[in-house]
């Protein structure tokens, strides 16, 4: 698949580990991240920046406080002549002061607690409305890529992280905020401590550097981890669903594969965990060492102070101000600094995140796009169309040349893996072909508004969607937009004869089908492909096309399907595609494929007429039902 975004050649080949300088390049999303959560609700960003920045001081003032209450205490002990209750005391006016700082204190701690609870809730807001918002923009931007992105093994283990980052907590929004709280934090600390003893604040960070790198290290290798496995977790999903769930019960139970599904399952997990593992005590280890030297900086630090305050230099006070500063500063460093990797390594997957939405569909409308004919006047003609799957090395077409006049029935016939729905899928341009073109009245099929074409355009693929819908919005799927307008699917389901499918049903058109969900009925095969076929007399479009939707049926029932269609597509352009020759018959021409082109195309009276494949397959069939 072509590089078409910076990110996607990395995660074609993941490197073992991203270096330091790749994952703090990553920060970079930091302003793009940012502004999705302004732009999410600049409220409560607001809210809880401001919040954050008002309890960020309050650490400082709580500290110096408490200076000021042991300052004062110790002055009142050494007095002479204290009073000896405590009514003489309040009476003497002396401890005053001492009671305006505990209750300033109090007050304080009060508003810690109130601040605190209001920034989480904040926060909690507005992670679940970061989190919603980024998921509908994933829908959003997913809806807009290629087919071919999606058929991607790659395009696949990208999206699932992308998800997995939208619809997890937004830990990397707390994680920033808390950050620039800190931040503030240890500036007033810092401010206080180079007031007294400057040289303090490089020994704290000198004595930080190592668990700092530490963490740094480990991060990465936790993303490497996570980067790499990606496609084995989806794989874990993947068996998990299948071992239990209502579309694979049937077959899992009937061949017994419970047991090989679970199996499989265990040995990529235990497989899973132990890297983890491996890499969680390694972690751990490592840093409970380099932690030991931050310690042995704060230790040394508090010796010096109280030499200093034993030296008549501080005063008591001072001894319990710098200690606890120190203490907090030393605390909130090292958790800004290893924070600093986390949110590095956070950024990451949001850089997962971001190269997602910067992925550009390759199929858009041209500058100046052509509007979709009114009606179609000639036809389609496909010259000399090749086309290769992306990473594939057989052609699935090529030297393909057909026309398709408009208004005529054209019926595709051809062993399996011939081509047929390949074609389909140029013809739509779920794919562009990989060389010669497809016209339209004239004109290049890429130069017209790709949303008129698709608009002007109904298929029901062999593989058409099962949707766990009620009846009748299974139907409206062809045209969404009418999906309220009853007559209109009450006259496609007549039209498919999905009428006596849905008059079967309890609730008729508003009846849950599927089994996924509650009060769900299921539906056979074929009575699937009478609602599925009834999407495309609801889409109503000017080219309608039924890839074999029909191979359930049975063989009265698709005889009829496609006679219906034939008389109720009057005047549209149309394809059938379908193994059975009493349905094929009817239409206006039939093309025959064989490896990707065009072998034979007549009415089915001369190609039964003249030796070849047709006359050989419609003779095996026919000698089948004698
Ligand atoms: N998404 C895909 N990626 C890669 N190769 C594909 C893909 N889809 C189809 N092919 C290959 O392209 C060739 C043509 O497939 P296509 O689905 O067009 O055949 P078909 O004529 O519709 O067959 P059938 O009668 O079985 O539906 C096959 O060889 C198939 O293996």
């Amino acid at each position: 698949m072509a590089d078409r975004t910076t990110g996607r050649g990395a995660a074609a080949a993941p490197p073992p580990a991203r270096s330091l300088k790749e994952r703090f390049g990553a920060l970079r999303n930091l302003p793009a991240f940012f502004a999705l959560v302004w732009r999410t609700s600049p409220f409560l960003t607001t809210a809880s920046l401001t919040l954050r920045l008002v309890r960020a001081l309050v650490p400082i003032v709580s500290l110096y406080i408490g200076k000021l209450i042991i300052d004062e205490v110790v002055v009142l002990v050494q007095r002479p002549d204290n009073p000896d209750t405590l009514r003489a005391w309040l009476d003497s006016g002396l401890i005053d002061r001492l009671v305006w700082l505990l209750a300033a204190e109090f007050a304080l701690a009060i508003a810690t607690d109130v601040l605190g609870r209001i920034v989480a809730l904040i926060d909690n807001l507005l992670s679940q409305r970061v989190s919603n918002a980024s998921s509908l923009r994933l829908m959003e931007h997913a809806a807009t890529l290629d087919l071919e992105d999606f058929e991607d093994a790659e395009f696949q283990d990208r999206l699932e992280r992308a998800r997995r980052q939208a619809s997890g907590r937004m830990t990397l929004m707390g994680q920033l905020f808390g950050q620039v709280q800190d931040i503030v934090t240890v500036v007033s600390f810092g401010a206080g401590l180079i007031f007294y003893a400057p040289w303090l604040i490089v020994l704290l960070v000198v004595a930080l550097v190592p668990a700092f790198l530490g963490e740094a290290y480990f991060n990465a290798q936790s993303y490497s981890l996570d980067f790499v496995r990606t496609q084995e977790r989806r794989e874990l999903d993947y068996l998990r669903l299948t071992a239990a769930s209502v579309e694979t019960a049937k077959e899992v139970k009937i061949f017994g594969l419970h047991g090989f599904l679970i199996e499989r399952y265990r040995r990529l997990a235990d497989a899973l965990y132990a890297a983890s593992r491996r890499l969680a005590v390694r972690r751990a280890a490592w840093g409970g060492v380099l932690t030991a030297i931050g310690t042995i900086g704060y230790y040394l630090a508090y010796a010096y102070i109280a030499w200093r305050t034993l030296s008549g230099d501080f005063s008591v006070g001072d001894l319990t101000f710098l200690a606890g500063s120190f203490l907090r500063l030393r605390g909130l460093l090292e958790g800004l600094l290893s924070g600093l990797s986390t949110t590095a390594a956070q950024a990451l997957y949001v850089d997962d995140l971001f190269s997602f939405f910067a992925l550009r569909p390759k199929i858009r409308s041209p500058e100046g796009a052509l509007p979709f004919p009114e009606p179609i006047r000639h036809g389609f003609s496909f010259e000399d169309v090749g086309f290769r799957y992306p990473g594939a090395r057989r052609w699935a077409v090529r030297h393909l040349s057909f026309t398709l006049k408009a208004g005529e029935v054209l019926a595709l016939v051809g062993e399996n893996g011939a081509g047929k729905t390949t074609l389909v899928k140029l013809l739509t341009r779920l794919y562009d072909p990989s060389e010669g073109r497809i016209l339209l009245d004239g004109r290049d099929l890429r130069d017209y508004d790709l949303a008129a074409l698709r608009g002007n355009m109904g298929v029901i693929f062999q593989d058409f969607v099962r949707y766990n819908l009620n009846a009748g919005e299974n139907i409206a799927v062809g045209r969404i937009e009418a999906r309220h307008e009853r007559p209109r699917i009450e006259e496609a389901a007549r039209r498919s004869r999905a009428d006596d499918v849905i008059a079967k049903l309890p609730a008729g058109l508003d009846q849950m089908v599927g089994k996924r969900f509650r009060n769900g009925v299921e539906l056979s095969g074929g009575e699937w492909q009478k609602v599925a076929i009834a999407r495309a007399y609801m889409r109503d479009a000017q080219v309608l096309i039924l890839d074999e939707p029909t191979a359930a049926l049975d063989a009265r029932a698709e005889f009829e399907v496609f006679q219906r269609f034939k008389e109720l597509s009057a005047g549209k352009t149309a394809i059938l595609i379908s193994h059975r020759f009493s349905s094929v018959r009817m239409a206006d021409r039939i093309l025959v494929l064989a490896d990707g082109k065009v072998e034979a195309a007549g009415t089915h009276e001369e190609l039964i007429a003249r030796p070849g494949r047709y006359a050989e397959l419609f003779e095996l069939q026919a000698a089948g039902y004698r």
